[in-house]
């Protein structure tokens, strides 16, 4: 089974923080082209519908936490994690050319980049209202279309260049160093080949057991010697207090042990969905050529 495509879908327009991520991922076939979408539902939805053969979307971020509709979107069956990324994430103002910090009156902006840019914002424009947008690269479009209208937009300092707007401020961001990690994700649910460091992503429902049946899960692999780096509690939506768990385990699903403490959990009936395994992001790899070329043909939503 090989992971080649033609178009990997991502949160667009160009200059969002996704469409970094994706040059950052090592290209999965040659002639791959780029299809930017207005949201994380619209890329994915592409991926279910055939459309595009894979869709780079954030995930979690270090000091917001996770992004609410990918987590929604991961709940649901029929999509695989087969590749991840971490990139840094630093935050500037802009706006038109001829506006001033003091003339801005509104800031546009993703609400995970608006919640890291709080304190900034509080104390250099405690007047300025905020206003959520789909990405920041498209609250930097907005922002450029409305001309000088006392707006700004929070984005990745290559925006400005993109889209005709001056720089205010830059280092916006709660903490120097901040990291988001993305997901490419793909419909089957072959995953990539074994490598040394990988990681296995997993839906898990314990049903009813409450807190015993979370514990159970971490004992299938602790008992295994196998680490859970993340779990994470998402709701069903059906009452309150009922969990699904995103749970991170380290090791690809054809490591005997691995697979061993997923086909435990299943035979006691622990409702247990494939997420992916793949190369666990190490850093090191950003910087291995080929990694990080411009990448291929990008095309607007
Ligand atoms: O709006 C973008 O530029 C994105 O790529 C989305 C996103 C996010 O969803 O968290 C990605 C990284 C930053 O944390 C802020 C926004």
């Amino acid at each position: 089974m090989t992971h080649g495509f033609t178009t990997c879908a991502y949160l667009g327009p160009e200059g969002t923080f996704t469409q970094a991520a994706l040059h950052r991922l090592p290209p999965p076939g040659a002639g791959t082209a780029h299809r930017a979408f207005p949201s994380v539902p619209a890329a994915l939805d592409a991926v279910r519908r055939g459309e595009c053969g894979a869709a780079v979307v954030p995930l979690e971020n270090s000091v917001r936490g996770v992004v609410p509709a990918t987590m929604d979107e991961l709940a649901r069956a029929g999509l695989h994690i087969t590749a991840e990324v971490e990139v840094e994430v630093a935050f500037a103002l802009m706006a038109p050319p001829g506006t001033d910090l003091a003339d801005v009156t509104e800031v546009l902006s993703h609400p995970h980049a608006l919640g890291q840019c709080a304190d900034w914002l509080a104390e250099h424009l405690p007047g300025a209202r905020t206003r959520p947008a789909d990405s920041t690269a498209a609250a930097a479009r907005e922002v450029a279309e409305a001309g000088p209208a006392g707006l700004a937009a929070v984005a990745a300092p290559p925006a400005a260049g993109l889209y005709g707007l001056r720089t205010l401020a830059t280092g916006l961001g709660r903490r120097a160093g901040a990291v988001t990690r993305f997901v490419r994700v793909a419909q089957p649910w072959f995953p990539p080949a074994r490598t040394r460091e990988d990681r296995t992503s997993l839906v898990v429902a314990p049903g009813d057991g409450g807190p015993g049946g979370l514990a159970e899960v971490l004992r299938a692999f602790a008992s295994r010697g196998i680490e859970v780096s993340r779990v994470h509690s998402w709701p069903t939506g059906e009452r309150l207090g009922s969990y699904r768990y995103f749970v991170d385990a380290e090791g690809h699903i054809e490591n005997p042990a691995v697979r061993e403490a997923v086909s435990t959990l299943t035979a006691r009936s622990v409702d247990v969905r494939f997420l992916g395994s793949y190369p666990r992001w190490t850093g090191d790899r950003a910087h291995r050529p080929g990694t990080t070329a411009a990448g291929p043909r990008a095309t607007a939503a």
